[in-house]
């Protein structure tokens, strides 16, 4: 049964992901970009084939994820809010709730190369219509929250957004799920997810975190 709409921020993809920007040799612009959409890419994909998620909206201002998301599948909305990552999902909630009145909300970060979709509904599932969330791998951060049936998401996702979610009343799901858990921030991130197994995008362009990054040429005058 399709329980949940969700929404799937991304910054502008120059913007994005620039902890991992050190990863790339000569700290490559372009190859960094593709695999930032290529996280989105794998992030998006399993959690359209997720059975517990009904649409999932990418709130996004960049217009190369709005083409990528729609190709997939998936719905898209410009991000106006101009205030940072929980405006941008509550403008995303506020879409979906006028689409769809009374729905149950989630929020899904866009960088979760090795997620599979039972594990999206595993954790829909394991909620059971209460206000949750599910922590990332190191227990701090956040991956998905998951509003409760009828009530607000009220996104609180930022350092230690784990902590956040719990003080203000949300549900940690610590399942089974490393996919879901392994969120790409770093070098070290997307070794963890390589071990997982990446999806088919992230795993044709990531740099191979085993090789260190090539250094800047010097420039000879
Ligand atoms: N639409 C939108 N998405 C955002 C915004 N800020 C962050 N995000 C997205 O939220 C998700 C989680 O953010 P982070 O994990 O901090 O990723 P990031 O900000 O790209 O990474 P760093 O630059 O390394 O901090 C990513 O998919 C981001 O693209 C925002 O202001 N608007
Ligand atoms: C924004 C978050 O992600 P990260 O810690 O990966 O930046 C978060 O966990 O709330």
């Amino acid at each position: 049964m399709r329980t949940v709409d969700l929404v799937v921020p991304v910054k502008g993809l120059p913007f994005a992901k620039s902890r991992l920007l050190a990863s790339f040799g000569s700290g490559d612009r372009a190859e960094h970009q593709r695999t930032v959409l290529a996280l989105i890419t794998d992030t998006v994909s399993a959690v359209l084939a997720a059975e517990a998620v009904r649409e999932v909206l990418v709130v996004t201002p960049d217009p190369d994820v709005t083409a990528a998301g729609r190709e997939l599948g998936a719905s898209t909305l410009p991000d106006t809010s101009a205030g940072g990552l929980n405006a941008a999902l509550e403008l995303g909630e506020r879409h979906l709730r006028e689409r769809y009145p009374g729905t149950r909300v989630g929020a899904l970060l866009a960088d979760l190369p090795a997620l599979r979709p039972v594990e999206v509904t595993a954790a829909v599932h394991a909620a059971r219509g209460a206000r949750a969330f599910c922590p990332d791998r190191e227990g701090t951060g956040t991956t998905l929250l998951l509003s409760a049936e009828g009530g607000a998401l009220e996104p609180r996702f930022g350092p230690s957004s784990a902590a956040a979610h719990l003080a203000s009343g949300a549900v940690p799901l610590w399942g089974p799920w490393p996919g879901l858990r392994c969120d790409v921030d770093t070098s070290n991130d997307l070794g963890a997810a390589t071990e997982l197994g990446l999806g088919a995008a992230t795993v044709g362009v990531a740099p191979d975190p085993a090789v260190p990054p090539e250094r800047p040429r010097a420039v000879r005058a």
